[in-house]
């Protein structure tokens, strides 16, 4: 889908979407708990729906309520004909899947698209090769076949916190626990944290000395009595802050201050941007401010640094991101990918092997490319909307499906101005 984008500032009040990173968790621990248990989540991305297809597949069933699902945990005894699953675009998914299917002892084709094929999983096959299963490749597709009978695993901090999260989901399902160390840095820690809390709500516990955690033999997943309402997700919410930084006032609803999320750190991001911050009642307003240069570490925010970047173009100086390596792991070369987006804008930036520097700019019309990338599609819808001279045409805009598929309709809401030029994806 080619979208047309024309200047008009956003303003108004919207509702935060369900963070997809708190579904995935949930499904993964109601789809292994004792019995079902209730998610509310009136909205479903792309992503969210490879979960629940991959966790379908190996016997969980989804039943819709209202405003989410019933969800019936897999079943004790499966069958052992190897399943299909497919991961789509989700890395979420994928890195979760592996040591669930390894853990339950199933052989698996798994496979995946888009840029996931592309996606490091080495770390993981790795470790699920030293606790005895057979793994035939390194990166998607592949086939995954035999139990993990390993009690530690060792991984790296700095490469992606889903191959930590995954194994920790995993480990209530292993007769004696998992000791998992990490080595070196732990970046996007939050998403750790994230999945700590989807497991106390489930009734595990993990236990943490330094950079070790524990998952006790015995450990098991309980159904909470209670619905499990999936938290608004400040991911996505960041993009429609960011507008208000850099355009009118806008208030989201729905967001947790509290949070484990990382991302929520865009509102400090912003205030030192220059941006106004206020919060009443829940509701979170931003509002532009005499914007200027800051210097940002992103190893803890990967997913911010899209849209952080449009920010960037609108402030007076040269914002420098540092410790942004990962970004070139996502869904496209995120560093690369933004630092084509705003030259294609006119924006002046340089990209280094692991770092951006985005110098504030009028920001021109023109054609740029969404990478089929989620985050890239709605940082350059923004910027174009809020900071645009004339009309911007983005590809791939599709792609936004991956997370938040309501994106335009909410930039509709908030008086943007799109219109499609093509359906074609
Ligand atoms: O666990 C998660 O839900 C996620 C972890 C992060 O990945 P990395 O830890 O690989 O950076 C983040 O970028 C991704 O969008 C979602
Ligand atoms: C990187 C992302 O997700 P995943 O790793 O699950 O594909 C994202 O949502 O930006």
């Amino acid at each position: 889908m080619k979208v047309e984008i024309t200047p008009f500032p956003l303003a108004g009040t919207l509702a935060a979407m369900p963070s997809k990173s708190m579904m995935h968790r949930y499904l993964f621990c109601a789809a292994l708990a004792d019995g079902p248990s209730s998610l509310v989540c009136p909205v479903i991305s792309e992503d969210m729906q490879a979960s629940m297809d991959v966790l379908a597949a190996l016997g969980a069933s989804f039943t819709p309520t209202d405003q989410g699902f019933i969800v019936t945990p897999i079943p004790k005894s499966r069958t052992d004909h190897p399943v299909r699953l497919d991961c789509r675009e989700s890395g979420t998914t994928c890195r979760f899947l592996l040591p669930l299917v390894a853990a339950l002892g199933l052989s698996a084709e798994i496979t995946g698209s888009g840029r996931l094929p592309d996606r490091p999983l080495k770390d993981l096959t790795e470790a699920l090769r030293r606790g005895g299963c057979q793994v035939s490749a390194d990166t998607l597709p592949l086939s995954l076949s035999g139990a993990f009978t390993g009690r530690q695993v060792t991984l790296p901090g700095d490469v992606s916190s889903q191959y930590i999260s995954a194994f920790l989901l995993m480990a209530p399902l292993l007769a004696e626990g998992l000791t998992l160390t990490i080595e070196g840095p732990l970046e996007s820690e939050g998403y750790v944290a994230m999945t700590l809390d989807a497991m106390a709500d489930y009734g595990v516990t993990v236990s943490c000395t330094g950079s070790t955690y524990t998952v006790q033999k015995g450990a098991c997943y309980r159904a909470p009595e209670a619905p499990i309402t999936i938290e608004g997700d400040w991911s996505n919410a960041a993009f429609f802050l960011a507008a208000g930084a850099i355009g009118q006032p806008v208030t989201l609803t729905g967001l947790d201050l509290d949070s484990r999320q990382g991302d929520r750190a865009i509102l400090d991001i912003l205030a030192a941007f220059g941006a106004h911050v206020r919060q009443d009642n829940g509701a979170i307003t931003v509002s532009p401010g005499h914007l200027a240069a800051i210097s940002l570490d992103v190893s803890q925010i990967p997913d911010l640094v899209p849209i952080l970047a449009m920010v960037a173009a609108c402030a007076k100086g040269t914002t420098s991101f540092k410790n942004a390596g990962r970004l070139r792991l996502k869904e496209s070369d995120r560093l690369q990918a933004t630092a084509d987006l705003l030259s294609g804008l006119g924006v002046s930036v340089q990209e280094g092997p692991d770092s951006l520097q985005v110098t504030g700019d009028p920001v021109t019309p023109g054609q740029v490319q969404g990478h089929g990338d989620h985050r890239m599609v709605m940082s350059g819808a923004i910027l174009a909307a809020c900071a645009g001279q004339g009309p911007v045409v983005i590809d791939q805009a599709q792609a936004i499906n991956k997370s938040y598929p309501a994106f335009f309709d909410d930039f509709a809401h908030l008086g943007g101005h799109y219109h499609v030029i093509s359906h074609r994806p």
